[in-house]
């Protein structure tokens, strides 16, 4: 079942198209990680997606609803987390998810949600004594109050450090797993490679790529290296992939054909008894696919 459908969405700051014809579908029950370069139009998407932009074009719909004109019938089923929450300093994390509760319309229970996003042992600290990480686990536990169906997250873990983005990687996953929709934009590439089960990578206002990881990687070459001795470099098997050798013995292929390639290569060296030095198979990161796609425009 599909969760958010968005078609032909536009969006212009005065004469600049900010978004200009985005086209993606988040599923129920999946993370679709929103990746772009900087100034891509992914802020500008997600305010559309959660009702608080008029598009200038196109269709958003969410849980069947337009998030505009019927923000009253989504909100309730919708959590969202900014890139900046509005926390007051002096609340304590309980007093300020108390707060909330008292705000929304869904229900849930303030112990409970603590210990979903593992604040429970910092219930009486104060806002402004919490780390970076810890505030934007609180952040999380508002924005997930009362488990809504859709979730959405605009850089969740932007600034924080690698043992703080892995435990919100891990609440994350606590959400997915209890069978909610996210949706997440990202600059960070193991983010999307950690959490999403698709991707879709903007850029200049436009959807680029987008697919499943393996789709995405899969199109693009994966690389096999290896050092073969100087005077079998010229007789190398024919191989599917482009095939260059620098130095006179470093090989390089390029491929989209990993599989084949690598075991015509290995048979190539075992008829020949060549050892193969150094030899490494990998599939494109999506580091290279987000250069490519910058290089591309
Ligand atoms: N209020 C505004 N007025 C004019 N231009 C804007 C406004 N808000 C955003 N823009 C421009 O629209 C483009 C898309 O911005 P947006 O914030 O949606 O991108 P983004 O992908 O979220 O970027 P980032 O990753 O840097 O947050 C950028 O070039 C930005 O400078």
């Amino acid at each position: 079942m599909t969760a958010i459908e968005v078609r032909g969405l536009r969006y212009s700051y005065g004469e600049f198209a900010a978004v200009s014809g985005v086209d993606f579908t988040v599923r129920s029950g999946e993370i679709l990680a929103l990746l772009g370069t900087n100034g891509a139009g992914k802020t500008t998407t997600l305010e559309m997606v959660q009702g608080f932009r008029r598009p200038d074009g196109g269709s958003v719909s969410v849980l069947g609803h337009d998030p505009f004109r019927s923000r009253t019938a989504v909100k309730p089923r919708v959590g969202v987390m900014l890139q900046e929450a509005g926390l007051v300093a002096e609340l304590t994390v309980a007093e300020t998810v108390r707060l909330w509760a008292g705000l929304s319309s869904r229900r849930d229970d303030v112990d409970d949600v603590l210990d979903r996003v593992e604040l429970s042992h910092r219930a009486g600290v104060a806002v402004e004594k919490l780390s970076g990480g810890e505030r934007r686990r609180l952040d999380f536990a508002l924005a997930t109050w009362g488990r809504p169906e859709v979730v959405i997250l605009d850089e969740p873990t932007t600034g924080l450090d690698p043992e703080s983005r892995q435990r919100m990687w891990k609440v994350i996953a606590g959400l997915r797993d209890a069978g909610r929709t996210i949706l997440l934009t990202t600059h960070y590439l193991e983010e999307a490679e950690a959490l999403a089960d698709r991707v879709a990578i903007m850029h200049e206002g436009a959807i680029s790529v987008a697919g499943t990881l393996d789709e995405v990687l899969g199109a693009h070459p994966a690389r096999i290296t290896a050092r073969v001795p100087a005077e079998l470099a010229g007789s190398l098997p024919p191989l599917r992939g482009s095939v260059s050798v620098t130095g006179g013995t470093d090989v390089l292929v390029q491929t989209v054909e990993l599989q084949s390639d690598l075991s015509d290569l290995l048979r190539w060296a075992e008829s020949a008894g060549v050892r193969l030095g150094g030899l490494t198979a990998s599939q494109a990161s999506l580091h290279e696919i987000f250069l490519a796609i910058g290089a591309d425009r």
